[in-house]
């Protein structure tokens, strides 16, 4: 979103809250994103209204009840949440913040409140606690400190680094979807690799996998930074720390599910990858966009696996059939020729088919096939 469209909004709902009588201020990281001259995607507001003038005042937006109640609403391509003072002051929201450079406030005439001398420590890129105790009054803020090195290259202050170390073990104590939604955030910053190195040599990476306390020596996260997708950045992360369990991590952290799918299943075919090259059978079962991913995280992951997508590209080339629809004899055929309904048993006699065809264990040809699965009826 152009950062000037999201500035000329947040101007209007401002003018329109403080024409009904409140107070209202851009905060969060819209006014760092400006300073940064980067474009928001979103637009976060603080006014003394309540939520029920909110109400009033926007009509049709959501109201979200969390913890802390927001009015939430879509304006031109730009996610709008609002929140109430709560009968607090400026000053007393902006002291609760994370770090200064999230803790400016703009005001309906564009006048800059930064009470914690954010903009210089944006002007040196920089991120400084608000208070001492910012990180333990919320854990989570110190994966989010690396989050914001990893995509706006600030440095951390010494005290944010202090401060995490020392606390780090409070992250077992927060919800583990709120780590599992900043991790999905750091693995898709600018430089997950810097993000994620800094937790590493804070300690904070094996209280979140404690899998890494196993390992003789501190991964280096560089292998984040060369591969493209999610899915596969999740991969890259769990093999450097030696989890195994991805499948439980990422249910416990609740990422969503079809990433969450997609990335166990290239972490398994990235470990057998890593283990040994393809064979037809698991090549088939991999299908050409997870085994191409595998191939490349493996390659990736180790400079002893050769970058190979054009080996891929041609063992997949040369399989007899790249999917069940493939098959010289359909479903219906199947079980009209062994003279039983359609059931479990059918979907099962399917792949054994694929196996035997990837395998060359049977030709791909209609008669051959019904010959086939009637002997492998039969026999079971
Ligand atoms: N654990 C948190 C989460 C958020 N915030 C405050 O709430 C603001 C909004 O948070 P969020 O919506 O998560 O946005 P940002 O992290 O700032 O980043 P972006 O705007 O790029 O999403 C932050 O800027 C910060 O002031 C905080 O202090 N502590």
């Amino acid at each position: 979103m152009n950062k000037n469209t999201v500035w000329q909004l947040g101007l209007l709902l401002l003018q329109t809250l403080t024409s009904n009588g409140h107070d209202a201020y851009i905060v969060g990281g819209a006014p760092r994103d400006w300073l940064l001259k980067e474009a928001s995607a979103d637009l976060d507001i603080v006014t003394s209204a309540t939520m029920g003038e909110l109400e009033g005042i926007f009509p049709g937006a959501a109201i979200i009840r969390t913890n802390i109640p927001l009015l939430s609403m879509m304006k031109a391509n730009v996610r709008v949440e609002i929140s109430e003072l709560h009968g607090r002051s400026l000053a007393e929201n902006l002291a609760a913040r994370d770090f200064t450079v999230n803790a400016i406030a703009i005001n309906a005439r564009g006048d800059w409140i930064d009470p914690f001398y954010g903009k210089i420590d944006i002007e040196h890129r920089v991120l400084r606690l608000v208070r001492e105790d910012s990180i333990q009054s919320d854990p989570l803020r110190m994966l989010r400190a690396a989050r914001l090195m990893a995509d706006c290259q600030f440095a951390v202050d010494p005290g944010v680094a202090k401060s995490s170390k020392a606390e780090r073990q409070r992250l077992n104590s927060i919800a583990a979807e709120r780590i599992g939604e900043e991790l999905n955030r750091l693995l898709r910053s600018r430089d997950a690799a810097l993000g994620m190195q800094w937790l590493g040599e804070q300690g904070i990476l094996s209280i979140l996998c404690p899998e890494a306390t196993r390992l003789h020596k501190r991964p280096v996260f560089s292998a984040l930074n060369n591969v493209d997708t999610l899915a596969e950045k999740w991969v890259v992360f769990f093999y450097l720390l030696g989890e195994k369990n991805v499948d439980h991590r990422l249910k416990k952290w609740r990422l969503p599910k079809t990433m969450a799918k997609k990335a166990e299943r290239l972490f398994f075919y990235t470990e057998k990858r890593m283990e040994a090259i393809w064979d037809r059978r698991r090549l088939y079962e991999a299908g050409e966009t997870v085994a191409l991913a595998a191939e490349k995280t493996a390659h990736v992951l180790s400079d002893s696996v050769p970058g190979g997508e054009i080996n891929v590209r041609s063992f997949l080339a040369e399989l007899p059939i790249q999917s069940r629809h493939d098959l010289a004899v359909s479903p219906l055929e199947i079980s009209a020729h062994m003279n039983c309904e359609p059931g479990p048993w059918l979907g099962d006699m399917l792949h054994a088919l694929e196996l035997a065809v990837v395998d060359r264990q049977v030709a791909n040809e209609r008669k051959a096939l019904l010959t086939w699965a009637k002997e492998c009826f039969c026999e079971t």
